[in-house]
């Protein structure tokens, strides 16, 4: 895999404008199947994970082309159910096909899906949802098969046993052309929900209350074709600010939904960061200011704090005034880049899910490696705040979720370069090649 090579300590200034969000242009494509007309979709970034679902969508025989005007979709001559095992372990979101796919063709076979190495992730949710709408699941080794009824799936009142985003969009998808209404209770709240509600909505569809604590779909047995953008990248926009705020730069970013971002940017605020907002855009300033640990941190689904900004936030902390205690509560496996951190010489003790972070006065550039993608993202924040040259292996994990972050970055004023695999990298504090 290619590497990042990062000199830090370089202050950042000017603007970057922020791309569609990877977590709804997931589930936005999928949902596309929906559809019996071609659909567009604008401002979907060019990544790994993305690049993934359109091989899966061309694999059961759809067609997508990218073009300056967005993606267009077309599912009109869809034939098949089946996602071979290598396409279904390359993100977690191949799981969400199933939903939109399950009333077009009647079946689905998958096997469980790839995604983060972030700790256990089941899909019972998603399974015990489609039981809910009248599918039968059979799962013999690896391979998952689900089918709908002989007659179409039925709507149903769903409680789910905890907020699971994925198993919310694949039970709103399944929902939306089944016969009836459909109420979940318990659903996932996230941005990317709600995006997905409305883009289902302008499909013809008729998904009520999204971002609340019931989510009621009016099943509709056919839907049309739409012209949809989807919402900035929240989590890229906060990394973006932690950025900021790590280098004590001002920077702007463009193409925010300020609502999507003002947890953060409170908690920011009460560490000493300037953030002000605009309609669509916010400056962050941590320049000549004195930066204090954001102290205790929990994260929670939505509004909680996010868990894929644990990573950039515990990279933060390094860098701010005092002892930080920041509580992993979404995933039981997502502290890998604490030993990453640890080598470029953070102070960092993790007991159960709570990490301990005491801020030190300088971070010294080495040899890291991205384990996955927030934990890369995180380990880059640090590397631009850390004295000396940092490489960073295994970056593809970071470019399952952002697009250009190098070329972004660059534009900033940060002295970041990428190393084609197989080019062997000096390290030294005066030139990295
Ligand atoms: C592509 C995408 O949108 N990914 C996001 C999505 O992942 P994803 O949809 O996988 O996350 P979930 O909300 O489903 O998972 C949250 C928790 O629920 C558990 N769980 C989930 C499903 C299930 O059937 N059973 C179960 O026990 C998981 O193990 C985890 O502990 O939401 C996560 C939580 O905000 C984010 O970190 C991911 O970036
Ligand atoms: C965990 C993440 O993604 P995924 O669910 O696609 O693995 C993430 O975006 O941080």
């Amino acid at each position: 895999m290619d590497k990042f090579v990062i000199s830090g300590w370089d202050q950042l200034n000017g603007k970057v404008r922020i791309h569609g969000a990877k977590n709804s242009a997931l589930p936005l494509l999928a949902a596309s199947i929906l559809a019996e007309e071609k659909v567009v979709i604008r401002d979907v970034p060019n990544l790994r994970d993305v690049r993934a679902m359109v091989k899966i969508i061309t694999e059961l025989g759809g067609t997508v082309i990218r073009s300056s005007e967005g993606m267009q979709i077309n599912t009109v001559h869809l034939n098949s159910g089946t996602i071979p095992k290598k396409l279904m372990q390359e993100m977690r979101s191949s799981i969400v096909i199933c939903g939109s796919i399950i009333n077009k063709i009647g079946w689905v076979k998958v096997s469980p899906p790839g995604g983060c190495a972030i700790g256990n992730r089941p899909i019972d949710l998603h399974l015990k949802g489609f039981k809910k709408l009248g599918c039968e699941i059979f799962e013999k080794n690896d391979e998952i098969l689900i089918k709908a009824p002989k007659h179409g799936l039925k709507g149903a009142k769903i409680e789910l046993d905890y907020p699971s985003v994925g198993a919310t969009e694949n039970v709103m998808m399944a929902a939306a052309q089944a016969k009836g209404t459909t109420e979940i209770y318990n659903p996932a709240k996230e941005p990317e929900i709600q995006d997905l509600a409305n883009f289902i909505n302008a499909l013809g569809g008729n998904v009520k209350g999204a971002g609340t604590e019931k989510i009621t779909i009016e099943g509709k047995q056919s839907m049309q074709g739409t012209d949809y953008r989807i919402i900035p990248d929240r989590i890229v926009a906060g990394t973006y600010m932690l950025a900021g705020a790590i280098t004590r730069s001002e920077i702007t970013l463009t193409n925010v939904v300020p609502e999507h971002i003002r947890g953060l940017a409170n908690l920011l605020e009460q560490c000493g960061v300037q953030v002000i907002f605009g309609e669509k855009n916010v400056t962050i300033s941590a320049k000549n200011r004195n930066i204090v640990s954001p102290k205790h941190v929990t994260t929670q689904p939505y509004p909680g704090f996010p868990t894929d900004m644990q990573p950039q936030l515990l990279a933060f902390s390094c860098f701010t005034e005092g002892t930080s205690f920041i509580t992993e509560k979404i995933f039981d496996g997502r502290f890998n880049h604490v030993p990453e951190l640890r080598k470029l010489g953070a102070k960092i003790e993790v007991k159960k899910q709570t990490a301990k972070v005491t801020g030190v006065s300088v971070l010294s550039g080495t040899v890291v490696e991205a384990t996955d993608l927030r934990a890369g993202a995180a380990l880059v924040l640090a590397a631009l705040g850390a004295e000396g040259v940092t490489v960073i292996e295994n970056i593809d994990h970071i470019e399952r979720g952002h697009e250009s972050f190098d070329e972004d970055l660059k534009s900033l004023g940060a002295n970041i370069l990428r190393i084609p695999k197989n080019q062997i990298t000096h390290l030294s504090n005066e030139n990295a090649y």
